[in-house]
């Protein structure tokens, strides 16, 4: 091993967080950058709403009732905790924080209540994504034909929506979703840059170590 890696401190984890408006596209986004990313853990939050058909416990939420969802809460368990759109929903901390220590980066699906609660503990640790829609007619009809919600609770989501809106200033990036594509890479090129620059405190990134290492005739 090199002395530059023996005495380089390991770069903290960061905390980078996908938020918006229900119907906007951020599980989609999430889903993509967990499956393309690597050193991206994706924090599985728990959840008193019920299960969506599509869904599977363990693996978009963990589903449980009031009850443990309180205790939780009440052991601080949960490194944050909110209620939306009428349910309970929380970031379970020990997985997080494992990941965080072991220098690999966290994904967080969750509304700008808990993004508060998040940068209120770790500001320099943490990079804020909001995702908005082109407009709120597509937001209600991406709702509609996604499928896996009753009409009232669309209609809710969606009342609920502008209020999230009003939110955007509690984002570092607020980025629209019309071309999902375009969409997800400004999201992976946030990503990137944000690595780069901690990286910078704790020396040479690998692409820079490896272009310096080849020998070109
Ligand atoms: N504060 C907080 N919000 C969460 C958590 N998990 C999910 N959310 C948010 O709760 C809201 C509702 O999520 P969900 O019921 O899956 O509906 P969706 O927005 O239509 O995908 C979204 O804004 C999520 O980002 C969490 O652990 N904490
Ligand atoms: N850019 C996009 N264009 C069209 N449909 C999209 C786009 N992004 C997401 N969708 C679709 O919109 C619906 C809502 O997306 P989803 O990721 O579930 O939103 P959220 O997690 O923000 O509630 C899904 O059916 C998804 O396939």
């Amino acid at each position: 091993m090199a002395m530059a890696d023996l005495i380089r401190p390991a770069r903290r984890g960061l905390m980078l967080v996908l938020s918006s408006p229900s119907g906007a596209g951020k599980s989609t986004l999430t889903r993509t950058l967990s499956q393309k990313e690597t050193n991206l853990d994706l924090s599985i939050s728990v959840t008193t709403r019920g299960r969506r058909p599509s869904e599977i416990d363990g693996v978009h939420y963990r589903f449980i009732d009031r009850e443990a969802f309180d205790q939780l809460r009440d052991r601080d368990d949960l490194l944050e905790s909110a209620e939306v759109h009428g349910n309970g929903y929380g970031t379970p901390r020990k997985p997080v924080e494992d990941a965080l220590k072991a220098g690999r980066d966290v994904l967080f699906d969750i509304d700008y209540q808990g993004t508060q609660q998040i940068l209120e503990k770790a500001r320099e640790d943490v990079v804020a994504i909001f995702i908005l829609p082109p407009s709120m007619a597509e937001l209600r009809s991406r709702l509609v034909r996604r499928a896996e919600d009753a009409p009232e609770v669309i209609a809710r989501r969606l009342a609920n929506a502008r209020d999230e809106i009003a939110r955007w200033n509690v984002y570092d990036y607020v980025i629209i979703n019309d071309d999902l594509g375009a969409a997800y890479e400004s999201v992976r090129s946030i990503l990137a840059a944000e690595r780069l620059k901690r990286s910078r405190a704790t020396g040479m990134p690998a692409f820079v170590e490896g272009l310096l290492s080849e020998q070109v005739n």
